[in-house]
């Protein structure tokens, strides 16, 4: 056969170009540091979209040249620049907050290894700490718990689902809490079913699952029948559970990364009901964190307003005459006082800033109550588009 063909000699050419692509990743990023540092200096925003589209319409040009699809190089430069960003506000965020404990935390969750909630935590540490203490929780309640008594440094919790919306428990927890919100972070959850040994799906007599899966998922489940299903305190618990019992009948919904860590495999992938499925997480700690102000920064508040026509719209005027975004209201009966809300606003502002802290004064005189839960950095980056007629031709 001639060298040309010969599958292992391909193959070592193509470890050596994937070793030079990932020192060249390398470099850049160590380059978009430096810009992280300048960009401190001048106080500019991390983000300058239209640098972005210029790259992008660049690479694309020239990546045609070398008969690269223009969707192919968009994802891979949209890939880098989304970590360029987030390396970028996490070194900033650092700067603006020395006292952040790190190289190491210790962090709480729901569950254990490989739930939703861990591979959250791991994906937010991994470019803010070198190494994670972990607790499993078994409720929100023992998370805050540990924060609040000081025995660990974080708690992350999920808020929110693209497919089955609010976590009321979590937020009906932090009405009563003395921790701040200090970051976000978004996860697409992929649910699959997992087994722990080779089997089909007509064989499956049990499936294992938390209650949230278990509703993402209600359409795929609906058409299985004759399943029980067995609910769990978490997706891990779950997915150990089906490990222990290595049953050709019984599966657990999780994510396949996860599952991975029990030794598991996916007999069915993306069944939950809607493709898109994305869990928003926050981050809470004992001590608020400051945001730099090249950062987009989220603010979350809670308030209550009295039992008048239009309180609460009198509140969002105020917003909308300060020209401050909302990006989210949520409303959770107060306890004790039947038919009474209170109302969690995030708002795309920075604590710091004097637009906030006047609306926070307009707001105080208007409502009963009002707390300011946390302000953190905005971790969803969303990809910078490219003129159509870049993309043209592809
Ligand atoms: O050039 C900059 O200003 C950067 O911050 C670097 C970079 C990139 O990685 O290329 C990242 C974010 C900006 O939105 C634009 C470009």
């Amino acid at each position: 056969m001639s060298e040309e063909l010969d599958l292992n000699k391909i193959r070592e050419k193509i470890t050596v170009l994937d070793q030079k692509l990932l020192e060249l990743f390398a470099q850049r990023r160590a380059l978009t540091l430096n810009v992280a540092k300048s960009k401190a200096h001048q106080i500019r925003p991390v983000r300058d979209q239209q640098r972005e589209q210029e790259l992008l319409v660049r690479l694309i040009t020239e990546g045609k040249k070398l008969g690269l699809d223009a969707h192919y190089v968009t994802s891979i430069f949209q890939t880098i620049i989304e970590d360029s960003v987030l390396n970028q506000q996490a070194y900033l965020q650092q700067l603006a907050n020395p006292n952040i404990q790190v190289p190491t935390v210790s962090v709480a969750f729901l569950g254990d290894k490989g739930s939703y909630s861990y591979l959250a935590c791991h994906k937010y540490f991994s470019r803010r700490a070198e190494k994670i203490i972990e607790t499993g929780c078994q409720s929100f309640g023992e998370i805050m718990q540990l924060v609040e008594a000081g025995h660990v440094d974080y708690g992350m919790l999920p808020i929110e689902n693209t497919s089955s919306g609010s976590i009321n428990e979590v937020y009906d927890i932090l009405q009563h809490t003395n921790l701040s919100i200090v970051g976000e972070i978004t996860r697409p959850i992929e649910h699959c079913l997992l087994t722990s040994v080779n089997t089909s799906l007509d064989k499956i007599k049990t499936i294992y699952a938390h209650g949230q899966p278990f509703s993402q998922c209600s359409n795929f489940l609906d058409k299985q029948q004759g399943i029980r299903i067995e609910y769990c305190d978490s997706t891990a618990d779950a997915m150990a559970r089906v490990y222990e019992l290595q049953d050709e009948t019984v599966a657990v919904i999780g994510s396949e990364e996860g599952g991975q860590l029990y030794k598991l495999h996916a007999l069915e992938k993306a069944i939950a009901n809607q493709a898109e499925n994305h869990t928003r997480f926050i981050l809470v700690s004992r001590k608020p964190v400051e945001v730099a102000e090249q950062i987009p920064a989220k603010t979350t508040l809670i308030l209550a307003t009295g039992q008048n026509p239009g309180a609460l719209v009198e509140c969002l005027l105020v917003l909308k005459n300060n020209g401050i975004n909302m990006c989210k209201l949520e409303s959770r009966p107060i306890q004790g006082r039947p038919w009474e809300e209170m109302f969690y606003l995030d708002v795309e502002a920075n604590l710091k800033s004097l637009t906030l802290q006047d609306t926070l004064r307009e707001l105080t005189v208007i409502t009963n109550f009002i707390k300011v839960l946390g302000c953190y950095p905005i971790e969803h980056i969303s990809p910078t588009k490219v003129p159509g007629s870049a993309l043209a031709d592809a």
